[in-house]
């Protein structure tokens, strides 16, 4: 079986995706069309064109602008089904999906339209495509706490279908500490935690968001390699960072995927998983970061099963369905 064969067909969990970056140049035009919204691109290509970006700030601003399409329940739901068949077609069995709800209700969408939409979609999707899921709401670490707080106080009517909060946005001068009352009060309200860190922001901030936010996850925690003692903690925790490969040269972390940490930290025993962050804006879903990380470093397929076996050991899912999916991996692998 050939390496890219293996790498779409072994069953795999993709733990770090935001929806809204899902959104593809065609959906958000005809999308922009039914809602009547002008936007200032002529054309697919021409909007496409602008998916150049230096740094996280500059993709951020493109993202918002283009969520800024998505009106109705029925957006919502597109948005996320379109996702979802993407995603069994890469054979993905289990997906962890992000959405920023103040991206939104900013604008006047109220919270509930959101989470509908991408609810009954991924409902849909584990009937009937069998895909599990769980829904992570994030806040915008660049708006102010007291506004995250608010958004929590939103969330506590749904949380039969939000299973955890995460943060992401601007990373550098909003440290997650900025954030420690609000992830306090959603840990008592039962919700899980992950948070992103280290993606721009240096490794000070991963020890943040694991010692104050108290977060399970690790969102990207790329810039962890900085600090010895944070790498031995990250190991001895087992703490898992969902990593996103091409994200990090499109926003250019890194100048090359051979620069890329990710082999110094898989190396190290870090239990390391790959995502596709906003794979409409970064040319790539789940197999094509794989890939790119496969052709960086010549990954051998017993690398790439480990990275799938890390995908389920770090969902938020019971210890008796990750035995099943990794069960599902040795099936695939002794084939
Ligand atoms: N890579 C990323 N970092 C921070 N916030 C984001 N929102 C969407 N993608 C993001
Ligand atoms: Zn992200």
């Amino acid at each position: 079986m050939d390496m890219n064969v293996f790498i779409q067909g072994i069953p795999k969990a993709e733990l770090h995706l935001h929806i809204e970056g899902t959104l593809a140049p065609e959906t958000l035009f005809r999308i922009a069309e039914r809602n009547g919204i002008r936007i200032k691109f002529d054309s697919v290509d021409a909007l496409r064109q602008a998916y150049r970006f230096d740094n996280l700030q500059s993709f951020l601003d493109i993202y918002y602008e283009g969520a800024g399409v998505l009106q109705n329940e029925t957006d919502f739901y597109e948005l996320t089904w379109e996702y979802l068949l993407k995603a069994k077609d890469q054979n993905i069995r289990h997906v962890e999906i992000f959405f920023d709800p103040q991206t939104h209700t900013e604008r006047g969408i109220v919270f509930e339209t959101v989470v509908n939409g991408i609810y009954h979609a991924l409902s849909d999707g584990a009937r009937n495509l069998n895909i599990s899921f769980c829904l992570i709401m994030c806040f915008l670490r660049h708006l102010p706490e007291s506004e995250a707080m608010e958004t929590l106080s939103q969330a506590l009517d749904f949380r039969d279908k939000i299973t955890g909060v995460g943060l992401d946005s601007s990373e550098s001068g909003h440290p997650p500490s900025k954030f420690i009352r609000v992830f306090e009060k959603a840990r008592k309200e039962g919700f899980l935690t992950v948070a992103h860190a280290g993606e721009e922001g240096p490794a000070e901030y991963i020890w943040e968001a694991i010692k104050d936010l108290k977060v399970q996850r690790i969102d990207h925690g790329v810039r962890a390699l900085e600090d010895k003692s944070l790498i031995n903690e990250l190991k001895r925790r087992q703490i898992p960072l969902t990593i996103c490969p091409l994200s990090n040269i499109k926003l250019c972390v890194f100048k090359n995927m051979q620069e890329h940490s990710f082999k110094k930290l898989f190396d190290q025993g870090l239990c390391v998983t790959v995502n596709s962050d906003d794979p409409a804006y970064f040319g790539g879903y789940v197999v094509e970061n794989y890939l790119a990380l496969q052709n960086a470093f010549q990954l051998t397929r017993k690398d790439i099963t480990q990275l799938a076996i890390n995908s389920f050991n770090a969902a938020f899912i019971s210890q008796d369905k990750k035995a099943i999916f990794i069960d599902q991996i040795k099936k695939f692998t002794a084939e």
